[in-house]
């Protein structure tokens, strides 16, 4: 579960990001989260990643206080989470494969644990013939499924999306939303951070939560008709 408890963000030089945030998100939602630019989407994802604290109030995620973190267990923390963002993030040098396989090896997964899990992640999200491959021969929807993969290889208990489908074309981004959907189906609470009016129209049956200057102005609930 993840709450934003009165969560105030106020950075440096004054600007007030987030201005008493209250939210409950709960284990098995999908969450579009919406809001202009400046809105404050970005630092509400930043404070999940433990990227920026909270000026006041907090933020529990899975029985983690940001507020009140340790720095030794903020890896903890993010290993809990799988992050996608709009650029996708890729290591250039390496192939799917072995992008995937880093996730892993960074957090100490044995061998062969990583030769299982690999291949089953990329056969879900479609891209098992692509693994040798390299991120500059594919195209936008691939190298964002090749994120999304692995942001998914740790099994993470949420997916924080960050623009996932912003630099992809309209078919790539349908596809790449059916895949954050099965993966919501199969348990997986997502929250997903969209200027895109049309997808959030299209998947209306999620939970929209709209923000605008650092305060939660409507939240939607989504449909149990998944
Ligand atoms: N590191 C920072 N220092 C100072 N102000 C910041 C910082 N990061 C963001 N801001 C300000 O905080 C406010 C909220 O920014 P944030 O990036 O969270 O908005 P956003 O909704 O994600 O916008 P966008 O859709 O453009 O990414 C804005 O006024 C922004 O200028």
């Amino acid at each position: 579960m993840i709450e934003f408890i009165d969560t105030v963000k106020i950075y440096d030089n004054g600007t007030k990001a987030l201005r008493g945030i209250n939210l409950t998100i709960n284990d098995g939602e999908f969450v579009f989260v919406r809001g202009a630019s400046g809105a404050g989407k970005s630092t509400l994802i930043k404070l999940l990643m433990h990227e920026e604290v909270p000026t006041s109030g907090d933020v529990n995620i899975n029985g983690f206080s940001v507020a009140n973190m340790k720095r030794r267990d903020v890896p903890f923390l993010r290993r809990t989470m799988g992050v996608v963002f709009q650029d996708f993030r890729l290591i250039p040098n390496m192939c799917v494969y072995e992008n995937v396989a880093f996730a892993m090896r960074v957090i100490g997964a044995r061998p062969q644990d990583i030769r299982r899990r690999v291949p089953y992640i990329l056969s879900l999200v479609g891209l098992s013939k692509k693994a040798h491959s390299q991120p500059s021969e594919l195209s936008g929807g691939e190298q964002q499924r090749v994120s999304l993969a692995r942001a998914l290889v740790n099994n993470p208990s949420f997916l924080i999306a960050d623009e996932p489908t912003g630099n992809v074309d309209p078919d790539m981004s349908v596809e790449i939303m059916e895949l954050f959907d099965e993966i919501n189906r199969r348990g997986t609470t997502i929250v997903m951070v969209t200027h895109d009016a049309t997808l959030v129209e299209r998947y209306g049956y999620h939970r929209v939560i709209t923000i605008e200057a650092g305060q939660v102005v409507q939240d939607i609930p989504g449909s149990a008709s998944v």
